[in-house]
């Protein structure tokens, strides 16, 4: 943490860097530093102060912890307090932690919330080993099941992915929903999607009836380190863009092949975008001209021609062949004439649970970076 945070605050007032970082390590430290300014000689997240040492966090827990009329608070208060003021490397993760420390708090009965945490920082469950299928399989689930427990609540819309992971989320919601009498209502965001919901017996609402949505869950092809996503394997990516950015906090889940430092290092599909069909030609052009690599057309397995999404449109993966600066890259592609939107999911990922091959969930937060 102090290493983090000495690295960003020397690139921002001196402009260097560590000794012996490459020039990706470089870009990357840029990147990361530009979230952050110096003022008054102190390191600023947005406009809250970036704290630079574990102790020093851990005296501004113990103090935002008790409340003036001397109350304990919970895990989601305690956070609320100190993300209103700090920011640090990893405070999610130390709050949860040492609100379940807490001597005065273990007297205490845990909400289902920190019941859950518990459970799954101290007894992860275990999948049993078979064959690879099965463990991926297994992990999906895992992380699918993770993200339902802990974010989904009552009285909420949900906004519910595409894919083969998101079919673990309908099945343990519905199954939440059964158990708990939970009100709880679906957008979904892809055909396939919404006849599974229906299916099951799940309430399904659209976004023009129903404009914010709670929580959306979703999974991906791809994590890198900071949470940036390539989405669109199934091709739903347009619809699932739109539902997560309705979302006041969006969730991935995903099976550990998944999880990346850098964007390519597992998906080698590429990235989806979905063109128009009368543009497909220029648009791959105009890709391949500007940035390299190759812009195919996806066909489609049991029917002659090109897949046709759910919005009608053809899809363009486009196999890269170098690390780009992915937000400007997205947003060049995205203002290309017959561009519906690309597979780049960039700074829009809260936390990701990655289901991993021991039977243990790995999150990984916007706020732990
Ligand atoms: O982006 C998607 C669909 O457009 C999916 O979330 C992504 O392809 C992952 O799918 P799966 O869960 O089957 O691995």
């Amino acid at each position: 943490m102090e290493r983090k945070w000495e690295k960003v605050f020397n690139i921002l007032s001196v402009g260097e860097y560590p000794p012996f970082f490459t020039s990706n390590q470089k870009f990357k430290l840029r990147r990361y530093a530009s979230k952050f300014t110096i003022k008054g000689g102190e390191l600023f997240f947005g406009d809250k102060k970036a704290v630079k040492s574990r102790d020093e966090a851990r005296a501004l827990f113990n103090e935002f912890h008790v409340a003036p009329n001397g109350k304990h608070l919970g895990i989601f208060n305690s956070r609320r307090a100190l993300c209103a003021k700090f920011y640090w490397f990893g405070m999610t993760r130390d709050i949860e932690k040492w609100v379940l420390e807490c001597n005065e708090c273990k007297t205490r009965p845990l909400t289902p919330a920190q019941i859950k945490i518990k459970r799954l920082a101290q007894n992860p469950p275990k999948i049993k080993r078979g064959v690879l299928n099965k463990k991926v399989e297994e992990a999906k689930k895992l992380a699918a099941y993770a993200a339902v427990d802990y974010h989904v609540k009552d009285n909420q819309i949900v906004g519910i992915g595409s894919g083969s992971t998101i079919v673990h989320v309908i099945k343990r919601l519905a199954e939440r929903v059964r158990k708990e009498n939970l009100n709880v209502f679906c957008v979904p965001t892809s055909f396939q999607t919404r006849l599974l919901i229906q299916d099951i017996g799940l309430m399904v609402i659209d976004l023009n009836r129903h404009l914010e949505i709670d929580v959306a869950i979703d999974g991906a092809d791809e994590v890198d380190s900071e949470l940036n996503l390539i989405k669109g394997g199934c091709g739903c990516l347009t619809q699932e863009k739109i539902v997560a950015s309705c979302a006041k906090s969006f969730i991935v889940i995903a099976d550990y092949r998944k999880d990346s430092s850098a964007l390519g290092e597992q998906w080698k599909k590429g990235i989806p975008v979905e063109v128009i069909p009368m543009a497909y030609v220029p648009v791959s052009r105009a890709i391949q001209s500007q940035f390299g690599g190759s812009a195919d057309l996806r066909m489609a397995v049991s029917k002659a021609g090109p897949v046709v999404t759910d919005n009608g449109n053809f899809l363009l993966d486009w196999r890269f062949d170098q690390e780009h600066n992915w937000s400007a890259v997205n947003t060049t592609i995205k203002m290309m004439p017959g561009v519906v939107d690309t597979g780049l999911f960039i700074n829009l990922a809260e936390r990701v649970y990655f289901g991993m091959e021991d039977g243990t969930v790995k999150i990984r937060d916007k706020n732990m970076l």
